[in-house]
């Protein structure tokens, strides 16, 4: 069995990754823990998430940062479902022993550190993780996320956009001239627990945010390889992320060429569904999937791909499980998928 520790694991991608831990068959819960002067420090999971009311016994310890060593040697996996800001500070330590690090935050995705500062407001320092941090694109890195200590898990919009668009760029499918157009609309828990006058049910409706400036895309830009436009909304749901994503393709690419791609592409791939109408939200949410539908207009060329997935699932615990599944030598699907 492998000793896993959750840091953060009072927050919404905590909690889930407590919830897949402690039903990996081949992994064992050891800690599940908060900032050090967290108000929840010595709380239960069971007291924080209703739905974990069954791990009563799992007590959420204050993180100081002289354990940090203690946990990189006596870990094999240990998870960050933490701020970026922590996870960026925290790596280099978290990494300096056996243990294989996954974090969730979005301080490791971004190589070009001068744009990181733009978009994330500090300056990234943790030079040596950074280099060797690889993109955990489950379906597309998974030999280098083998090789690596440390992972950056994609964020819950790239997650969606990419796995939608990196097939059709890759083949040259893409007209250059023509941005991807990006709209996508993500559950409430993509902001987080913590209570905000944003997020709080009164005034959540359906609105663009971050428009023209959101630090998801720079983050699909780079591992993408093209420019896009990207824009987020929140919507007055819990769970899920519903991207709808316009296209010009090519001359000489239809319907037909775009089935028989996302076909070659993703036929092996269980976790991503090809779906034969265009996916909910509910289809996916709660699960591990990305779910994928596409229409050409042959007469336009403008094709529009909807890619829907879980945000906190295959936007963060269960694509970070799926990395750990693949540096532990197990299936990707391991503990996510049966059958
Ligand atoms: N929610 C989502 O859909 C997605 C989230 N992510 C990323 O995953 C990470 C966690 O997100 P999410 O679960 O939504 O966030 P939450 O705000 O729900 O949870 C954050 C967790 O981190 C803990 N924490 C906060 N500050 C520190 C600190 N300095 N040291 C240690 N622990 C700390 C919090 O507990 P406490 O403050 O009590 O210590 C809590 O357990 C973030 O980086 C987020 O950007 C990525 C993709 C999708
Ligand atoms: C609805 C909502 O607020 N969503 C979050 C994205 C969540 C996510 O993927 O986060 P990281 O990149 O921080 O890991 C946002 O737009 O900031």
């Amino acid at each position: 069995m492998f000793n896993v520790a959750i840091i953060g694991a009072s927050g919404y991608a905590g909690a889930q990754l407590v919830s897949l831990v402690t039903t990996h068959p081949h992994m064992t819960l050891q800690h599940v823990m908060v900032s050090e002067n967290s108000q929840d420090a010595g709380k239960s999971m069971a007291d924080v998430h209703g739905n974990l009311a069954h791990l009563g016994h799992l007590k959420l310890e204050p993180l100081a940062t002289h354990r940090l060593a203690e946990l990189a040697n006596s870990m094999d996996v240990i998870f960050l479902a933490t701020p970026h800001e922590a996870s960026h500070d925290w790596m280099a330590e978290l990494s300096s022993g056996a243990a294989k690090v996954f974090d969730l935050s979005g301080a490791f995705r971004l190589k070009d550190t001068a744009v990181f500062e733009q978009f994330y407001g500090f300056a990234h320092t943790a030079t040596e993780c950074l280099n060797k941090a690889v993109y955990g694109l489950a379906e597309y890195n998974s030999e280098a996320i083998r090789q690596t200590n440390i992972v950056a898990v994609p964020g819950c919009y790239p997650t969606a956009s990419l796995l939608a668009l990196k097939p059709l760029f890759d083949a040259g499918m893409l007209d250059p001239s023509v941005r991807p157009v990006i709209n996508a609309v993500s559950g409430v828990s993509g902001a987080g627990r913590k209570a905000s006058l944003t997020t709080s049910f009164y005034e959540v409706s359906l609105q663009a945010y971050g428009v023209l400036g959101h630090r998801h895309t720079p983050e699909i830009e780079s591992h993408l390889g093209t420019p896009v436009i990207f824009t987020p909304h929140l919507g007055n749901f819990k769970r899920g992320i519903l991207a709808t994503i316009t296209v010009k393709l090519n001359a000489g690419n239809g319907q037909d060429e775009l089935d028989n791609l996302y076909r070659t592409v993703y036929g092996e791939q269980p976790i991503v569904r090809l779906r034969d109408s265009f996916p909910k939200i509910d289809d996916v949410a709660y699960t591990p999937f990305c779910d994928l539908h596409w229409k050409v207009d042959e007469q336009s060329g403008y094709a529009v791909i909807t890619s829907a997935i879980d945000n906190v699932m295959k936007g963060a615990a269960s694509q970070a499980m799926q990395c750990a599944n693949l540096t532990l030598g197990f299936a990707a699907t391991e503990g996510l998928v049966n059958g």
